[in-house]
């Protein structure tokens, strides 16, 4: 046999795979007529004889698919790439070998490549286009498996080829953990930084609500515990177990996290679940104890007037359901988490009385083979066009004042969910909020983080119901109207079942915007309905979007608007003059 000539990877320069230098075939593709055994392959391999191989391969007499059981029954390319055999590998793929392949312990031989610290090995899997994506052990993919060895260069290298992996930096695995989360255990602050500055997001919560700063505090790395204060994550957040970095630190006695995170105003007075102070996890003899007690003495003697967190009254109102837990926060009066509602993260029925037209073959579904960039897909023809940008942000041109239906594509499209451009909301949400008292209008939410324009925020979820039904119903402050033009109208009422969406109140000066999105049906009657960004929202800004005047037209008898907007159409003093220019409308 001869070699296939390998096809250049798409997605990378046009680069040769390999510089001409390391590697040339020479005339060694051309097979006369010589047997060769498995171990003449083996040895080949080991000796990274590339021409020999390429003889060999070329002779047809040996299985080069043979699997290494000294090597946890990987390939041979498992073994030419941990041991940086870059020619070797090169004729393997070119042969034909299978690149992803996993071994007994699930690693790919880019795994192992990176863990090896082999970076020409790696550089070249990926030009050669192995799969960036793919997870292996505890569902950690490469890039977690390159932060969790501190192999910046491999980092650098996976990052620069995953441009259009949708949010690959933050991808998480089994127990939550992102690849920052395992660089911050273990210490590599070149590589938080350096996957910080690539967006990754310090203030994702692993499956016991962990944060990256949890994590550098337990390894007492205090150059990237002050990384992380530096890049605005909490230093008083709390874990599942309502502890916070400052616990943690205490309980391994690391004194120079302990020094950074007190001089950044960590609470030496926070409870845990256990009613444990930071001070509590320590024994006397540890070297922090007394800079800790220090502490202690000195706010007593100051008086220093520590934010109490018996403010906290949930760590996660969600109780796990949705990817980051939403804390629940009282700092106004003496009112409770409230607990009045089933948390849902889908809208949901109760009843029989319609059905929704949920049958796959009824979807209209695009045909693209890998991202519907194109205007060839069917999905973002429905739509009008793709609107959204390579981000996932709303194009600029997307219009808020008279929004298009969106149509994403679904289970039964053929394009890749990883990579294709049109599911935004599917993923769920990438932001994170907190519930919290306000003064005049109840509870809220607020965004603890910078959300750029444009950005899917989340859905409002609830219970659909008939408008008939909803008409009969007490309490109307949940509703949100699927206005629909038809006979038959629906809403969502999120008063009985809902997510946290049901607490963000009403502004004339609103920073979201609903937008209907149809995914996994596209029963017309039925959107779903998604909040966007209309401007770029700060950290710690209250989110809002508008009721609409027929909310107000109702409520105004029972209670006016507080929403403090310059242009506000519904307080107490403007409401006469809006209900003036109504009537002057007819
Ligand atoms: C969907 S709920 C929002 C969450 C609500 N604040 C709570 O505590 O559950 C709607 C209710 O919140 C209050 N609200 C929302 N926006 C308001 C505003 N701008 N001014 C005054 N009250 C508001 C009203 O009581 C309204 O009926």
């Amino acid at each position: 046999m001869s070699f296939p000539i390998i096809k250049e990877n798409t997605a990378s320069t046009n680069a040769p795979l390999l510089p001409t230098d390391i590697f040339q075939l020479s005339n060694a593709s051309e097979s006369n007529g010589e047997i060769f055994t498995e171990n003449d392959l083996l040895e080949a391999v080991k000796d990274g004889d590339v021409n020999r191989l390429a003889a060999i391969i070329a002779s047809d007499s040996v299985d080069i698919h043979l699997k290494i059981s000294d090597l946890n029954n990987g390939s041979l390319l498992h073994f030419a790439a941990q041991q940086g055999l870059v020619g070797v590998c090169h004729v393997l793929v070119t042969a034909g070998i299978e690149i992803d392949l996993l071994d007994k312990e699930q690693n790919t031989a880019l795994m192992l490549a990176i863990v090896a610290n082999k970076n020409d090995v790696v550089e070249y899997l990926i030009k050669a286009g192995t799969t960036l994506t793919i997870k292996g052990t505890d569902g950690m993919t490469a890039l977690h498996i390159a932060a969790k060895c501190g192999n910046l260069s491999a980092c650098q290298l996976l990052l620069q080829a995953a441009v259009t992996i949708s949010n690959f930096v933050n991808s998480q695995d089994d127990g939550g953990w992102t690849p920052l989360v395992w660089a911050c255990e273990h210490g590599y602050v070149e590589v938080a930084n350096f996957l910080i500055i690539k967006g990754a997001d310090p203030c994702l919560r692993d499956v016991e609500h962990n944060e990256a700063l949890h994590w550098a505090a337990f390894s007492g790395s205090s150059n990237i515990v002050e990384l992380l204060l530096n890049r605005g994550c909490d230093v008083n957040t709390v874990n599942a177990h309502g502890e916070s970095p400052l616990h943690i630190a205490a309980r391994e006695d690391r004194y120079n996290c302990i020094i950074i995170l007190l001089a950044r105003g960590a609470n030496v007075s926070l409870f845990n679940k256990n009613d444990e102070t930071p001070l509590d996890c320590l024994s006397e003899e540890g070297e922090s104890y007394d800079v800790i007690a220090l502490n202690i003495k000195m706010q007593a003697i100051t008086g220093t007037d520590l934010k109490s967190y018996r403010t906290l009254l949930s760590s996660d109102i969600s109780k796990g359901r949705e990817t980051n837990p939403i804390q629940c926060v009282n700092a106004v009066d003496d009112e409770p988490e409230p607990r009045d509602y089933v948390y849902i993260t889908k809208n949901c029925k109760t009843s029989d009385s319609f059905s929704i037209d949920t049958k796959m073959n009824s979807l209209h579904v695009c045909s693209c083979v890998e991202r519907c960039v194109t205007d060839e897909c069917e999905c973002t023809k429905l739509s009008m066009k793709c609107w959204y940008d390579e981000e996932g942000k709303l194009t600029s041109d997307f219009n808020f004042a008279d929004p298009p239906l969106i149509f994403e594509c679904s289970e039964a499209c053929s394009c890749n969910a990883i990579t294709c451009r049109n599911r935004v909301v599917q993923r769920g949400l990438q932001q994170r909020f907190q519930l919290y008292k306000t003064e005049k209008k109840g509870w809220s939410i607020k965004t603890l983080r910078f959300i750029p324009k444009g950005s899917y925020v989340c859905e409002y979820v609830g219970e659909i119901l008939t408008d008939i039904v909803a008409d009969q119903r007490d309490d109307d402050s949940y509703l949100f109207d699927l206005d629909n033009r038809d006979t038959e109208s629906f809403c969502i009422d999120a008063k009985f079942y809902g997510n946290f969406a049901r607490f963000i109140n009403h502004s004339c000066s609103p920073n979201l915007h609903p937008i209907k999105v149809f995914i996994d049906h596209q029963d017309l009657r039925f959107p779903r309905i998604a909040l966007f960004a209309k401007n770029d929202i700060d950290a710690e800004e209250e989110l809002s979007f508008d009721y609409g005047h027929k909310f107000w037209l109702v409520k105004y008898k029972s209670f006016t608007c507080h929403c403090g907007a310059t242009d506000c159409k519904y307080s107490e003093e403007a409401i006469q003059e809006t209900l003036n220019s109504y009537k002057q409308m007819g």
